[in-house]
């Protein structure tokens, strides 16, 4: 394709090349655009090109080049020539994963790249590799103690070394209850395959997750690998030069090890061994905007690419692993039994219909709910208590006038924070102090409506004078370092009763936890969601997960649900800690149903200024639909229709098999770039569109 700008420049003598660069999608330039260079470029080089007015980073990528340089070509401007080329292989994983997901390559590389690169000139990345060369080797560690593996680990250890030895690896789904020593399993994986001289990849769902991850990895492997930035993690919160030095040095294969959350899966690794992937059931690995692309399935796509086998952990997982597994596709490695012997906690579905009207309807601190938690008290036992909505209050109403917090720009409630006195949209970031007295009809007894974390530990503090209670939220962790210390304080025992979200209730080895409860876990039970069941079984599980991991307490460990639909066969399967027989129940439930993983989903998303257009825009998308074995389902309003006064329509498409919604896809996604442009006066309106590829949230 020629690069379509109006300047014409007066190419030098030498070679076309062809490079990935981010250009909008509006533009029609999807495919890699030619440039003129005075010599040939490896594939995979970084240089930066003009585009129109600006100044872009861009890959030349793979694929033939044509001859001559036309006079109208624009010429590379400069290239990183101090860096190592991206190697084929991350090259194709691009090429893999803008094809599946309808995004271009360059729009996908620039968002997966450290934002950096994009900043730096060819000089100020010289600078900074020197930097890293200068990298101080770390002080000498000591020789890690291995435990000795249970015998299921041990299993499961030997039957991913035999992957690591085999040809053609087959992806490997751990599947094994929570407390059980997956971590081990995946240190012991990831020994074997550095000791080949291979880099490891492990992913987890939640950057909360990582510093536990990598101070076990760092204590584990530090003495093995004592060379600097020879472990590294990669993930949002780190600053952009953090993130751009730990990429460099998986580049340039001086990292081993590689730690991150979903973006980690795009890291370059020219020596990769072995890809782990933890609580891969999680829905944290899909990405929710921009190109949304699922890490853990691009885990899988890589390592069979690459040729290396990829384990995925958990003690939930997905029903589309799980389907993987029972059709053979997945190795299934099984880890029934907890460390140490230690039982999972018993649990108890306390049904609220028991209750007196009286007493506890309004109130998801129940009488016996708090005896339950005073006993563990006064035995010095840790407890956790688990919603989750953060925030005081979901709303602040009037009684006088019905007035209620919603925000103006979002059809959604506005939370009510106390201790910052603020009105706050979890959906678009409005923020306003309290009002004193209601907006609308000057009534100053206005009252919070319903029960967020806050107001959880609030009650918790007040019901049990002395317990020391803590919460830990998205709110409560703002501040760089603060989780890590709220995270201490409950492994040291300086926490009576630990108030959270789910934040909380995954992946954390807590050995003091002995009581775990839900108290309001009802909600998603009758979701319109076909995922939801699957999710909140994950979820409390996971809570349940987190008690009784220490098998030396003395007491029992249990796990409360309160309930108004105790009979609910996913609370009866909960209560036997029955994920298989749930998975096989659900799987059989989609199977009839023609849901995933037995059928194959996208959704077209449209946001615009009124829901009328972003209807119309999806309406004129479905007659644009050439393959009728693609049932297009009309256009619905997104379960928060309105935010920041944007409206969101989405339209779901299903199609039997993978391969069919993938060809459909790559005729269909042309034409709407082709109709939003050509009839861009009737669609003026629409302000976005995207196709979300196996979307996670309907
Ligand atoms: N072979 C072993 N000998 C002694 N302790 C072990 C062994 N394997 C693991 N452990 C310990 O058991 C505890 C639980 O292990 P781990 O956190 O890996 O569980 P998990 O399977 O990942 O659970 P979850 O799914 O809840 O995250 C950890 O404290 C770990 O150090
Ligand atoms: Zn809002």
């Amino acid at each position: 394709m020629k690069c379509a700008e109006s300047a014409v420049v007066e190419a030098p003598a030498g070679v076309v090349v062809r490079v990935a660069v981010d250009a909008p999608q509006h533009s029609g330039l999807n495919a890699p655009l030619d440039y003129a260079s005075e010599r040939a470029l490896a594939s995979g080089s970084l240089v930066r090109v003009p585009l129109g007015k600006r100044e872009l980073l861009g890959i030349v990528w793979p694929g033939d080049a044509v001859g001559e340089p036309a006079p109208a070509l624009r010429p590379v401007t400069a290239v990183f020539d101090a860096l190592p080329p991206l190697g084929p292989a991350w090259c194709r994983m691009l090429d893999f994963a803008a094809g599946y997901y309808q995004r271009s390559v360059g729009e996908l590389a620039s968002a997966v790249l450290p934002p950096q690169l994009r900043e730096l000139s060819p000089e100020q990345l010289v600078a900074r590799l020197r930097k890293l060369q200068k990298k101080l080797a770390r002080p000498a560690a000591a020789e890690p103690v291995r435990p000795a593996l249970a015998a299921e680990q041990a299993e499961a250890v030997a039957r991913i070394q035999a992957q690591l030895a085999a040809p053609s690896p087959k992806p490997m789904l751990l599947f094994g209850v929570t407390g059980s020593g997956k971590t081990e399993v995946y240190l012991r994986a990831a020994e074997a395959a550095l000791a080949s001289g291979r880099q490891v990849l492990v992913l987890v769902p939640e950057i909360n997750l990582t510093p536990q991850l990598e101070a076990r990895f760092t204590e584990r492997f530090a003495a093995l690998l004592p060379e600097p930035m020879a472990i590294v993690s990669l993930h949002s919160a780190l600053t952009p030069a953090q993130r751009l030095q730990n990429w460099l040095a998986a580049h340039l294969g001086r990292a081993r090890l590689v730690l991150g959350t979903r973006l980690a899966v795009f890291a370059s690794l020219p020596d990769l061994g072995l890809i782990v992937v933890d609580e891969e059931h999680d829905p944290s690995y899909k990405q929710q905007d921009g190109a949304r692309y699922s890490a853990r399935d691009l885990a899988v796509w890589r390592a069979h690419d690459a040729k290396v086998p990829v384990v995925l952990g958990s003690a939930t997982p997905s029903l589309e692993s799980w389907q993987h597994a029972e059709s053979g596709r997945y190795e299934r490695l099984t880890l029934t039994t907890r460390i140490g012997g230690g039982a999972l906690p018993r649990v108890k579905l306390f049904d609220m219909k028991t209750l007196p009207p009286s007493a506890g309807v309004t109130t998801a601190l129940t009488a016996p709910l708090l005896a339950a938690l005073k006993e563990r008290l006064d035995r010095g036992e840790q407890s956790l208590v688990f919603l989750n909505r953060r925030g005081y209050a979901p709303v602040l109403h009037c009684g006088e006038c019905q007035w209620k917090s919603d925000c103006p720009h979002c059809s959604a409630w506005r939370v009510f924070h106390k201790r910052d006195r603020t009105l706050r949209c979890h959906h678009c970031g409005f923020t306003e102090r309290v009002p004193q007295a209601c907006p609308n009809c000057g009534n100053h007894d206005i009252a919070p409506l319903g029960r967020g974390t806050e107001r959880l530990e609030e009650q918790l503090a007040e019901a049990l004078p002395g317990a020391r209670v803590m919460r830990i939220d998205a709110d409560s962790t703002r501040r760089k370092g603060e989780l890590e210390a709220q995270l201490q304080a409950v492994h040291d025992g300086d926490v009576d009763i630990l108030v959270g979200t789910q934040m909380i209730t995954k992946g954390h080895d807590f050995r003091r936890i002995r009581f775990v409860a839900a108290v309001n876990p009802d909600g998603a039970l009758f979701s319109s969601d076909f995922r939801a069941p699957e999710r909140l079984f994950a979820l409390l599980m996971q809570a349940g997960g987190r008690a009784g991991r220490d098998a030396a307490g003395e007491s029992p460990a249990e796990m409360w649900v309160q309930t108004w639909h105790r009979d609910h066969a996913l609370y009866q399967a909960l209560a036997r800690h029955d994920y298989v027989r749930f998975a096989r129940d659900q799987l059989a439930e989609r199977q009839s149903a023609g849901l995933p993983p037995f059928a194959h989903l996208a959704l077209l998303r449209a946001e615009a200024r009124t829901a009328e257009a972003a209807q119309a825009f999806l309406a004129a998308a479905a007659e644009l639909m050439q393959d009728d074995g693609v049932l297009v389902y009309p256009p619905v309003p997104h379960a928060v229709a309105r935010v920041a006064d944007v409206e969101r329509m989405q339209m779901l498409l299903e199609a039997p098999q993978r391969g069919r919604l993938q060809a459909c896809l790559r005729a269909w996604v042309p034409a709407l770039i082709a109709l939003k442009r050509e009839r861009s006066a009737e669609f003026r309106a629409v302000l976005r569109w995207a196709v979300d590829v196996d979307p996670l949230a309907i």
